[in-house]
């Protein structure tokens, strides 16, 4: 049973998600928006280390592996880890939108407990767009990518200028940041106009 609230009904006059057409191709690797990402960042130790590959329309599939770093209870994923999980799939639909945006809201249903060792297969989709709210789904299923749902969420994304992360962020890491063309040129792969 879905509890999602109205905070997450999309308006009426919301629109079908478009997918860019520079957007990935289905199949593709989205590779990590930052390296430091707790979600996806390949530099950090203790990170969840998502990986999430363009699917079809707007969506994306992840897989991410629960590690014993991960635990809540003994031998349990935590579940903060798994909504980190779900947001990260969540947030790298922004890669086939060609928007940067950021979780505004996010609701989550966690139906089964997820042990350590676990492979959790992932799945998002844009459900609608309304101006700069951005509304999507994603499950997280347990024991092969067709298996039972273990982990659920809504979620409305809001779109943001790169001037969200360089006026907010801790300097020293958006000065490392500013530095990086790599991540120069990973932060305008989101933008259509930067
Ligand atoms: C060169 C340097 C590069 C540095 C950057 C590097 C890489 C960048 C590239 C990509 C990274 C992008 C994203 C990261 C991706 C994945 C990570 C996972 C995702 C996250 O982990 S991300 C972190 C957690 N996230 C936040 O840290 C957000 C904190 N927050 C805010 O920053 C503001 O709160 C904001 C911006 C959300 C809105 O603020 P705002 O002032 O811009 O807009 P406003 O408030 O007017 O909202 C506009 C319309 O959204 C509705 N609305 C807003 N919030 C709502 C809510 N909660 N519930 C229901 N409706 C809501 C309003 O009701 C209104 O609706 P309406 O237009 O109909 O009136």
């Amino acid at each position: 049973m879905s509890g999602t609230s109205a905070a997450l009904q999309p308006p009426a006059d919301a629109a079908p998600p478009v997918r860019h057409p520079d957007a990935p191709a289905p199949g593709e690797l989205l590779g990590a928006h930052y390296g430091e990402c707790f979600g996806c960042g390949g530099a950090q130790p203790h990170g969840l280390h998502l990986a999430a590959r363009a699917g079809e329309g707007v969506s994306v599939t992840a897989e991410f592996t629960v590690r014993p770093a991960h635990q809540g209870a003994p031998g349990l994923a935590h579940g903060g880890v798994l909504a980190t999980a779900l947001d990260e799939t969540l947030g790298s639909l922004n890669w086939l939108l060609r928007t940067i945006a950021v979780t505004g809201r996010l609701e989550t249903d966690f139906a089964r407990p997820v042990p350590v060792g676990t492979v959790l297969y992932l799945e998002a989709r844009v459900t609608a767009v309304a101006g700069r709210k951005i509304y999507s789904t994603a499950t997280g299923r347990i024991g092969g990518p067709e298996g039972p749902v273990a982990v659920r969420a809504d979620a409305l994304f809001v779109e943001v200028k790169v001037d969200h992360f360089i006026d907010n962020g801790r300097p020293e890491e958006i000065r490392a940041a500013m530095n990086d063309p790599d991540q120069v040129r990973r932060a305008r792969a989101f933008e259509v106009n930067p």
